[in-house]
């Protein structure tokens, strides 16, 4: 075997996808999902970071005796919910499940009830799409008779671990960005790499976690119309078109330096680079040019009122700006306070004064302020439950 190829072996930790056909009176009748929203990027982590915020969508599904989704909650009046007699849907929810019975051997898929209480707003960078997708996944995996495994644990034949789940998440997804945090929580630095050890699968996605800056808050502007998109990933697709297929090299530096040091800034704490560490040249200023006209002007205005960083939050329309949080004092608490009304009545401003262009496309939004959370997806009820008591697929694990 050829030294590199030794070396590439002996340092891949990512377990190869395995499929494992579980017995089938290992089977479960109904599980119930939380999985969180998330926003990807940070600026110039493009594909590559992603944090976990503290909003939830919660899926439930059952076996029935024929295929229906329900969905109650955000984007409940537009997304499609139309299933034919198979099981085939657009709906992402429906896809994750598909494929998690596939994996796991129970072939065709039974059918099945489901239900989406979605919290995470729809089509807007808050990564719906990824949550339908971690929360479709686990669900079938889990009806399937698959038990949950923590990061890092010794393998039982039935068991799948997040590791796992995140290879099969990001097949479906594309792109890595919002699918690592939707599983393990937190901030996450995810990369794709070819694979070397199974030659059935072509690459494969690893995770790190970043830490979380003490309190951090994000003020969110999430315009309220999105509706010419069928769902999340459609948006996702037709944004990713406007980029520019190849960038000027003095590009792809900027964006290198802003990456680094805002994996730097994370570990210090230091927020205070913050607003050079979230500037981008790879996507922002083209998704600005040619899709959202409030995007630069609600950035700076944010920037002047004293937030500590502005973005993008993943592939829009969503503006994301970083704040700093709760420190315990009382009196710092207030002026934090303070700083979250500031910024957002500064991107107000910045937005009234935009031409009609960007109420036309995008309607007017609201503003959210949203916590991160360390907290990833997890089961909440399993009948029958697991056998060992183990239900989530924890945030603590997302730390390694
Ligand atoms: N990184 C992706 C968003 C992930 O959903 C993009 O900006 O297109």
């Amino acid at each position: 075997m050829p030294h590199s190829q030794a070396a590439l072996e002996a340092a891949s930790v990512e377990p190869a996808l395995k499929k494992q056909k579980v017995p089938a009176s290992l089977r479960r009748n109904k599980v119930v999902v939380r999985v969180p929203g998330s926003t990807a990027n940070l600026g110039p982590g493009f594909d590559a970071i992603g944090m976990a915020v503290d909003i939830w969508n919660e899926i439930s599904v059952e076996r029935s005796t024929a295929f229906s989704i329900t969905t109650s909650g955000e984007g409940a009046d537009r997304i499609s919910t139309e299933v034919a007699s198979d099981g085939a849907s657009k709906h992402m929810v429906m896809r994750a499940l598909q494929r998690a019975f596939e994996y796991a051997g129970e072939v065709p898929m039974p059918p099945l009830r489901v239900h989406c209480r979605n919290m995470v707003p729809v089509c807007s960078g808050f990564g719906s799409s990824s949550a339908a997708i971690v929360g479709g996944l686990i669900a079938g995996l889990v009806l399937s008779g698959k038990e949950l495994r923590v990061r890092g644990s010794n393998s039982s034949a039935n068991g799948i671990d997040p590791e796992e789940l995140l290879q099969l998440a990001n097949q479906i997804e594309g792109h890595p960005d919002n699918v690592a945090p939707a599983i393990y929580g937190g901030i996450q630095l995810s990369l794709v790499f070819d694979k070397v050890l199974d030659p059935d699968v072509q690459q494969e996605v690893m995770s790190r976690h970043l830490p979380i800056p003490s309190g951090l808050r994000l003020v969110a502007y999430v315009p309220s119309e999105a509706a010419r998109f069928g769902n999340g990933s459609d948006k996702t697709e037709e944004m990713r078109n406007l980029l520019d297929p190849t960038i000027p090299r003095k590009d792809a530096v900027f964006n290198i330096q802003r990456t680094a040091l805002l994996v730097d800034a994370l570990h210090r704490g230091d927020l205070k680079v913050l607003r050079h560490a979230t500037k981008d040249r790879l996507h922002q200023p083209m998704r600005g040019e040619k899709a959202y006209p409030h995007l630069n002007d609600m950035m700076r205005a944010a920037l002047d009122a004293g937030a500590h960083g502005s973005f993008l939050s993943g592939a829009g329309p969503t503006v994301m700006c970083i704040c700093s949080g709760a420190s315990g004092d009382i009196f710092a608490q207030k002026s934090e306070e303070r700083q979250e009304r500031e910024v957002t009545d500064a991107m107000r401003k910045a937005l009234g004064a935009l031409d009609e262009k960007h109420v036309q496309t995008w309607g007017h939004g609201d503003f959210y302020i949203v916590s991160p959370t360390e907290k990833g997806a997890h089961v909440t009820f399993a009948d029958p439950a697991f056998s060992d008591g183990l239900a989530t697929f924890g945030s603590l694990d997302g730390r390694l």
